[in-house]
């Protein structure tokens, strides 16, 4: 564990809009050098969070420390080093993509090479277009872009592949894994599991304006009380073969056919619910031929947390 003060630290924030509250005591740190993944569904309280980190919104309570700094009072020494990808918009809409970009650049004292950063992501082919005609993944890279272009030292994103082809969402993954590699902290949102399994070194969970879990993917993933097996049998199962095993297994389980020989069972992470599987399967005259606990995911962490799903 580094030593080093925290890029980012928000202790007990509270925000509230009129009488929602969209953040009810969030505290997270995020270490230097890493990428953190900021996970929730959608309204959890993230934008808002990351709204006030950037200094475009004062903490109603709380603390927020970007870089060792206060984002309200200290913003015209924090913006230099830090890089912000907007959710939505970012540009005007008649500007062309390379002039935002150019635009941006001149602001910095030591912008990236725009062109280079361009082809990178692969705006090249759209440099000309105005913003208002970009696809959504384009304005995305643009955005992104944008972020990047005056080399901060902390950046951060907002859902950066939202509307992205799977293409994109590739080469955006890499360019922030490039952009770690070179030592920049990178913040980001996301209600995508695979994305912050993918990305993060640290996820924070948070649900309803709180911090639910931290950890590593790895961390969260392994902890936990329940698991998913996946169940496939030699030949077709009887009807009505889903409630029965449920019935078999309980209370807190889940039983999902996939197709007319496997199924999904959800469930506590123990031995015997395998063996309550295994006997249903020599009750009902079919045999097992996989029968394995599967790896938990981030999915199931949130549910066994919430009793919702991440991604209804
Ligand atoms: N300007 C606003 N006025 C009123 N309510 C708002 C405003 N912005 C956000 N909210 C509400 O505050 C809550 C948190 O919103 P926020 O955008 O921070 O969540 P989020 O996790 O980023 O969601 P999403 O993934 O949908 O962007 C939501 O219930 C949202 O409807």
């Amino acid at each position: 564990m580094s030593t080093a003060a925290p890029a980012v630290s928000v202790d007990g924030l509270v925000m509230r809009y009129g009488d929602k509250v969209a953040v009810d005591g969030l505290s997270l740190e995020v270490a230097r050098g890493t990428i953190t993944a900021v996970l929730g569904p959608n309204g959890a309280g993230k934008t808002t969070t990351l709204e006030t980190c950037e200094g475009y919104r004062a903490p109603q309570q709380g603390t927020v420390r970007v870089l060792g700094l206060d984002p309200q009072r200290d913003r015209a020494e924090l913006l230099p080093r830090i890089g912000v990808m907007l959710q939505a918009g970012g540009a005007w809409s008649g500007v062309r993509a390379e002039e935002m970009l150019e635009h941006m650049a001149s602001l910095h004292a030591r912008p990236l090479d725009t062109r280079m950063l361009g082809e990178r992501l692969g705006l090249g082919d759209c440099g000309r277009t105005p913003y208002r005609r970009l696809s959504g993944g384009q304005q995305q890279r643009l955005g992104l872009a944008i972020a990047l272009v005056g080399r901060p030292e902390l950046v951060f994103v907002d859902e950066p592949t939202a509307g992205m082809d799977p293409q994109a969402r590739r080469t955006t993954w890499e360019l922030l894994e490039e952009v770690r590699a070179d030592g920049v902290t990178v913040v980001l949102t996301t209600h995508h599991m695979d994305e912050a399994e993918h990305l993060a070194d640290r996820i924070h969970i948070i649900d309803r304006g709180r911090v639910i879990a931290t950890g590593t993917p790895g961390e969260l993933t392994r902890e936990g009380r329940s698991a998913t097996i996946r169940l496939v049998v030699n030949r077709p199962f009887p009807d009505g073969a889903p409630e029965s095993l449920r019935a078999e297994l309980g209370p807190g389980t889940e039983v999902r056919q996939l197709d007319e020989v496997s199924m999904l069972v959800h469930g506590p992470a123990d031995s015997m619910t395998l063996g309550r599987v295994s006997r249903w399967c020599e009750e009902h005259d079919v045999l097992p031929e996989t029968l394995n606990l599967g790896q938990r995911n981030l999915e199931d962490v949130f549910l066994d947390l919430t009793g919702r799903e991440l991604t209804p």
